[in-house]
């Protein structure tokens, strides 16, 4: 009896130890533990002493640092913009890069490493050139080092400036991330559009921030778009966009939160207003935009397409990402890029953040087979080719209209 009663208990104990040792496991294992374990919480304590910090879950300080590092950066580019010697050099693909793109990527990630230290940054330019010339790396430090923000209180929440110029060259060469698939990775072109900007067209400086590869922030600075998110298009393309007189907008977007535009100032930021691409009724009034650049996407193929959907307003032709900018707020409706260079592969800071702000805008961006951009493989969107953005409801009607045009060659 005693040995029976004894093994009983015995039993007992261990069947109730398997039971919280299932249930640990499965708390502990599964992904959404937080969650759970939010929920229970919820169940025993009072809903304000469980709540979680917003930053957490909303990337508000990742868009705030975002914002004012871009601002920061285009106040250098628009120096260097009215400096006669722009410092430019050719790269080994033959397109340029100036003492803007080097300043605005050093300023950047300065900001980014002091906010978000454990991040990775996948930057266009790298610092090597400079290493060897050494006078156009003290031209770009002479300005590098009195870049700053008019608002102290925004300068030290970029972490201030950047104490030298061997740390600066480091910050440059910070961009130097591979990308991929998972963690925090920040994709940055610190001046989209060199040739827009080298020619007093629209350039755009970039930020966006990915985690696992989806796309959660999304800033482009365009110094020399219209504030007036209802201006005509046509006029802000072409060359001499650059009186500073009601120029310069901020874009931004967070994923589930909408996007936004506001004056790009110099700075504590401006007020902040959401924008809504146009509704398209008729999609053969709809406006394209398109590369000013014959070379880095197909103005023939573009032609076509808009041919075969009715469209016969010319297209309007302007650099860099202000393109998805301008098509978030409702100034134009299409975005059109084939490739032209069948082996050339599109570079993730040259979408990372237009992408979202146009999706968040109430847009669709895909490549020209309908695939959504894959930000997670690398420096570049190897499983991609060209980009189709369009407002969701006509998307598809575009998308048909590529297929047709390309599947035709
Ligand atoms: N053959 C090509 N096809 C597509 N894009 C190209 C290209 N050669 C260069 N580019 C990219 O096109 C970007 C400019 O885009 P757009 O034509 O819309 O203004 C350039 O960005 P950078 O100016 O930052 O180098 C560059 O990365
Ligand atoms: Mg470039
Ligand atoms: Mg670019
Ligand atoms: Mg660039």
């Amino acid at each position: 009896m005693f040995t029976l009663s004894k093994n009983s208990c015995l039993s007992t104990t261990l069947l109730v130890s398997l039971f919280v040792l299932a249930i640990s496991l499965f708390f502990t294992t599964s992904p959404t533990f937080p969650h759970r374990l939010s929920l229970l919480a919820r169940q025993f304590l009072p809903i304000r002493s469980i709540s979680t910090s917003p930053t957490m879950t909303t990337y508000a300080k990742e868009l705030r640092v975002a914002e004012l590092a871009v601002q920061r950066a285009t106040l250098l580019t628009k120096y260097v913009f009215h400096e006669k010697a722009k410092g430019t050099l050719s790269k080994d693909d033959a397109s340029p890069v100036t003492i803007g793109d080097f300043g605005a990527q050093a300023l950047i990630i300065q900001a980014i490493r002091k906010n978000f230290p454990q991040d990775e940054i996948v930057g266009e330019e790298e610092a090597a050139t400079l290493r060897e010339n050494k006078e156009l790396s003290s031209k770009i430090w002479t300005l590098v080092k009195e870049a700053r923000l008019s608002d102290a209180t925004a300068e030290e929440e970029l972490g201030g400036p950047i104490p030298s110029e061997e740390d600066m060259l480091s910050a440059i060469d910070a961009g130097n991330s591979a990308g991929g698939a998972k963690g925090r990775v920040w994709a940055l072109d610190p001046i989209d559009g060199t040739k827009g900007f080298l020619r007093g067209g629209q350039y755009a400086v970039c930020l966006a921030l990915m985690v696992d590869e989806d796309v959660k922030v999304g800033v482009l600075g365009c110094p020399n778009l219209p504030v007036d998110d209802s201006a005509s298009l046509d006029a802000h393309s072409g060359e001499n966009q650059t009186d500073a007189e009601g120029k310069g907008v901020l874009f931004g977007a967070v994923q589930g939160q909408g996007a936004t535009s506001r004056p790009l100032g110099i700075g504590a930021l401006g007020k902040s207003q959401p924008i809504h691409m146009k509704e398209v009724s008729s999609i053969a009034d709809a406006t394209f935009c398109e590369s000013v650049e014959a070379a880095h996407s197909s103005h023939s193929d573009q032609s076509q397409i808009a041919q075969k959907l009715g469209i016969t307003k010319p297209s309007v032709r302007m650099d860099s990402q202000a393109k998805y900018g301008s098509i978030a707020r409702g100034a134009g409706d299409l975005y059109l890029r084939l490739p032209v260079r069948k082996d050339y592969q599109e570079k993730i800071w040259d979408h990372a953040a237009g992408d979202l702000i146009v999706r968040e805008a109430g847009g669709e961006v895909t490549d020209a087979q309908g695939k959504r951009l894959d930000f997670g493989k690398g420096r570049t969107l190897r499983n991609n080719k060209g980009v189709v953005a369009a407002p969701r409801g006509v998307h598809a009607q575009v998308l048909e209209a590529v297929k047709s045009v390309l599947g035709s060659k």
